[in-house]
């Protein structure tokens, strides 16, 4: 019997819908769920159970562990830790906020992990994501490229679909990043964005749109558009929550798919290991198999420095 493993550390709003995504993919035969709260995992895990007689789902085990049940896991996404609580009228309080006491979660998680384990690739989700994934790498000599964050793939997915909404054509037909922090500094790459292979001009001429693509609008939406979700519902799952489950299929599958993901990045834009931050990557079985210096005009070259510069803040005073 083939073994293929799926282990997700907490098991709150972000983890359960991962747990959903994910189990759906049916690529895994196992997944451990584990969480502080230990009745939140035994729940979760019961509550799938009784799903397993759907036709179409793959007769996986899901069950409640602990850390040495990450030994031979397969892939380990991380989604602990705590959230913020929703402002009504207010923008999203800074992911920032949440660094001091989720880094100190992380530093706890990592340790149970590697106790077992380095050879699971683990995705992070838990925020501030880029320096959360920056204190996983860095400080507990995980291989490289074997752990990355979910990074600004999210804000992507928003991009594309507010870029597409704007055409009135499918999201999946946009190409173009969304790069640096998974926070208010975060901004797309306009110069590299295509739809159906035409450039952002192209497409103001030729589809027909009401009015050009306001790129300040756009810009603002990205950031803005997480808050509306997080007031209006109290938390943000189900994007992430695919985020989550096509990063675990790249992997399981050996994919070699492009998304920006965050990792510590040493030796393009300046950055030489100072700082984690999303940028395109290649993901495959081996995890994040390669950078990709996306080509920037001088514009966005130096929003993705005003945006490291606010990474490595929030890194100072976590540290
Ligand atoms: N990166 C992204 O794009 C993205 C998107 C949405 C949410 N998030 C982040 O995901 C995290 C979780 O959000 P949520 O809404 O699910 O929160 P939540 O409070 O609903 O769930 C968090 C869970 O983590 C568990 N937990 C806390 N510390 C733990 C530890 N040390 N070990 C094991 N389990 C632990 C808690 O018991 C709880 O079940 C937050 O940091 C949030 O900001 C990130």
């Amino acid at each position: 019997m083939i073994q293929t493993k799926l282990a997700i550390i907490g098991v709150g709003h972000v983890g359960s819908q991962v747990l959903t995504d994910c189990s759906h993919l049916n690529l895994f035969s196992d997944i451990v769920l584990i969480d502080s709260n230990e009745d939140t995992a035994r729940g979760e895990a019961l509550d799938h159970r009784h799903a397993l007689a759907a036709s179409y789902r793959t007769h996986s085990k899901i069950y409640a562990g602990d850390y040495a049940d990450c030994a031979d896991a397969d892939v380990i996404i991380i989604s602990a830790g705590v959230s913020e609580k929703p402002r009504p009228g207010e923008d999203m309080p800074p992911r920032a906020l949440m660094g001091k006491e989720n880094a100190n979660e992380i530093r706890k998680i990592m340790a149970g992990i590697t106790q077992h384990t380095k050879d699971a690739i683990i995705i992070l989700i838990t925020n501030p994501v880029d320096t959360i994934t920056y204190i996983a790498e860095n400080e507990f000599d995980y291989p490289k490229g074997k752990i990355f964050g979910t990074g600004t793939t999210l804000d992507t997915f928003r991009y594309r679909q507010i870029v597409a909404a704007h055409y009135q054509v499918d999201p999946k037909n946009v190409s173009g990043y969304i790069m640096g922090e998974h926070g208010s500094t975060a901004f797309p790459a306009f110069s590299s964005t295509t739809v159906g292979a035409l450039t952002l001009t192209q497409s103001d001429a030729l589809l027909d749109p009401a009015a050009p693509l306001d790129r300040e609008f756009v810009t603002q939406e990205v950031v803005h558009t997480a808050s509306d979700v997080f007031n209006w519902k109290g938390w943000t799952n189900s994007g992430i929550g695919e985020v989550a489950a096509v990063l675990s299929r790249a992997v399981m599958l050996d994919e070699k798919s492009i998304f920006p993901v965050t990792a510590t990045v040493d030796g393009f834009y300046n950055c030489h290991g100072e700082a984690a931050f999303s940028m395109p990557c290649i993901i495959g079985r081996n995890g994040l198999e390669k950078q990709i210096p996306l080509p920037l005009d001088d514009e966005e070259y130096e929003k993705l420095q005003l945006s490291i510069k606010d990474i490595q803040f929030t890194l100072q005073s976590v540290r």
